[in-house]
């Protein structure tokens, strides 16, 4: 993922799109891989960034006004195109770009006859609504049942930017797959046993046989080392809080007032400059630090597809949910494969690679609601 600087918002892009070869560096975790086949030792490859490719390239103020900066110009244009002001107007104009998914269910619906669902979910502000204090997303009781339905129906997981213990701990259901740091920590079931120096096998909480894929395990020291220095350099900006991701560190602005974010830029700068192998991303109102492997939630997505066997777009349909700029590299990975959907959780309009939308985690539990329903009348007509 690279910004491009010729807009006058960043363009999210991926640096290389991933080939069926490169699939086959992943093979830890895959049932699939042809028998010989070659495992490359830098399964993972480097990014061709460098340290701050997202927030120096388009000016780091800016980037972090908006965690979203597509948001404003999108808004603009589409209340241009209107003629009106009205936010709820613009909003209107957008669905027909990105189709609500609950409107849209026949659709999908029909879409998937024959396939197998598999659904990926986004965490935060997807499942449960964005809070101030990060440590106080829980997820609602009625959306956890949501997700445990639909997870008895369909294969189900959560691929989300938090530490993978924390997210299973705000999500608390055993019978989803894992994965966390933005998908550089995914835990999987055991498909095989061909050694992957990203792969090991553990147990789960429930002394189940896992594999954990890990492609950033060499860099735990080194995100020790820098979340502590952050929280010890940020400890004097009122509001600043930095949280250990496990494989990266979010810096958090969002109680920080406005004028004070110049200093919470300078602070996570002054570490992560004596990290060159560390890069910084932003997202809503928090910078992220996190290794510069080539790797994010898009390839995650592709990994449990094929961890899972679920690989085959002919009977599969994959569906991801989610709301942040770091699930874009999922819509887009389901876009230019040309199968299963992204859906963009949004209240206001932002430019995606998604298909369909859902405006808040509310209408997320509808939606997995609706797919527990239609799953249990098909069966029922069978
Ligand atoms: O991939 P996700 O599951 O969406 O995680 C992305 C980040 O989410 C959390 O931060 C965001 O949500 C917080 C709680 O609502 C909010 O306070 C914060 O401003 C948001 O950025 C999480 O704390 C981060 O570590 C994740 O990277």
């Amino acid at each position: 993922m690279e910004l491009q600087s010729n807009h006058s918002a960043p363009v999210l892009t991926d640096s290389a799109p991933l080939s069926k070869s490169r699939l086959g560096g992943y093979r830890g975790l895959m049932s699939y891989s042809p028998p010989g086949a070659a495992f490359s030792p830098l399964s993972v490859p480097w990014r061709k960034t460098g340290v701050f490719d997202d927030v120096r390239t388009i000016g780091w103020l800016d980037a972090m006004i908006s965690s979203s900066p597509t948001h404003k110009k999108f808004t603009k244009e589409i209340n241009h195109e209107l003629s009106s002001p009205d936010p709820e107007a613009a909003y209107r104009a957008w669905l027909l770009k990105y189709p609500s998914a609950l409107a849209s269910f026949e659709q999908i619906a029909s879409f998937a006859k024959g396939k197998k669902i598999a659904l990926f979910l986004d965490y935060d502000g997807t499942l449960s609504p964005i809070v101030e204090n990060p440590e106080n997303a829980v997820m609602s009781e009625d959306m956890r049942f949501a997700v445990k339905e639909v997870a008895k129906y369909f294969p189900t997981a959560i691929i989300s930017g938090r530490s993978r213990d924390k997210v299973h701990e705000f999500v608390g259901l055993t019978e989803l797959y894992y994965a966390g740091s933005h998908g550089m920590d995914i835990m999987g079931p055991v498909r095989q046993s061909v050694p992957d120096r990203n792969c090991i096998q553990s147990t789960d909480k429930q002394g189940n046989e896992v594999n954990l894929f890990q492609p950033a395990r060499e860099f735990l020291p080194m995100i020790d080392e820098v979340f502590s220095s952050l929280v010890r350099i940020t400890k004097d900006i009122k509001g600043a809080t930095v949280e250990n991701n496990k494989f990266c560190v979010s810096v958090h602005y969002r109680n920080v007032d406005q004028d004070n974010w110049k200093s919470v830029w300078e602070c996570v700068q002054d570490v992560i400059k004596k990290y060159p192998r560390l890069r910084l991303t932003h997202g809503r109102k928090v910078l992220e630090i996190r290794p510069t492997i080539d790797w994010d939630k898009g390839k995650a997505l592709e990994f449990l597809l094929e961890s899972l066997g679920l690989s085959n777009c002919d009977d599969v349909l994959p569906i991801y949910v989610g709301d942040d700029r770091t699930d874009e590299d999922a819509f887009k990975v389901l876009r230019e494969r040309n199968c299963g959907y992204g859906i963009f959780v949004s209240k206001s309009p932002k430019e995606s690679n998604a298909y369909f939308s859902l405006r808040d985690p509310a209408e997320v539990m509808e939606f997995l609601k609706s797919l527990v329903t239609w799953k249990k009348s098909s069966a029922f007509m069978l």
